[in-house]
């Protein structure tokens, strides 16, 4: 099946029960997972990826496009996650950045290069590729940061209040980016947010944990 399966997901820690899950994400749908403070939003996100902190256990079994993922390690998984602080590597340029996360399979360091440029245009960017990281806004780092994580050419998103930190009208522009992008490529995507106008604007479904 296409989409993301989270299938009879449950994570406790140590003994104690945390969340319960079993949905399905369709392509190009965003799934918002809403709830208070210390309700497991980023631990479930956390098990998706498989990065679920020691002392957490969890059963049940992560889909991705019918491919089981639950077992893979991290980087097997082809998941994309973009977190609340961005993350750039500060010792990188931002071509830097945008050039590690291409797929190895893209050879030479001239069709590399290409594009990165190419990606640094998609964002209104072009010619930042030399710039340091510090140099950037908040608005342009954050534009960066979707970028690097779609270059990796992901089949599911996960974003952990990435707009959370941006003002109103930047908050606009980079989540209709992202759900734009996510449409595009079919991608489905799970979105952590405290915000209700995140979920109304990502227009899918609502899960919430917690009490
Ligand atoms: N690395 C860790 N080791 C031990 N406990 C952790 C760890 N990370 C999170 N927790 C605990 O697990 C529970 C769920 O945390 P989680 O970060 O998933 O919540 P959240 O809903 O994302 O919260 P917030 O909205 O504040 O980011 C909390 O009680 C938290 O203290």
């Amino acid at each position: 099946m296409k989409g993301l399966r989270l299938q009879d997901i449950a994570i406790a820690r140590g003994a104690e029960p945390l969340i319960a899950v079993d949905v399905h994400v369709a392509p190009g749908e965003v799934l918002s997972v809403m709830g208070p403070s210390g309700s497991g939003k980023s631990t479930l996100l956390a098990a998706v990826i498989g990065t679920l902190p020691p002392g957490f256990a969890m059963t049940g079994r992560v889909l991705l496009n019918g491919r089981k993922v639950t077992g893979l390690p991290p980087e097997d998984r082809r998941i994309g996650i973009l977190y609340q602080d961005e993350l750039l590597f500060p010792h990188l340029s931002v071509g830097g950045n945008l050039a590690f996360a291409l797929p190895r399979s893209l050879r030479g360091r001239k069709a590399r290069r290409a594009r990165v440029e190419a990606a640094l245009e998609e964002i209104g960017l072009p010619g930042f590729a030399k710039r340091d990281p510090a140099t950037l806004s908040g608005g342009q780092k954050a534009r960066v940061a979707l970028m690097r994580m779609l270059l990796a050419e992901p089949e599911a998103l996960l974003l952990d209040e990435p707009f959370s930190r941006l003002d109103a009208t930047l908050r606009d522009q980079i989540r209709a980016l992202v759900f734009a992008r996510a449409r595009d490529r079919g991608l489905p995507v799970l979105l952590v947010t405290h915000d209700r106008a995140d979920a109304e604007a990502a227009g899918g479904p609502v899960i919430g944990l917690g009490a």
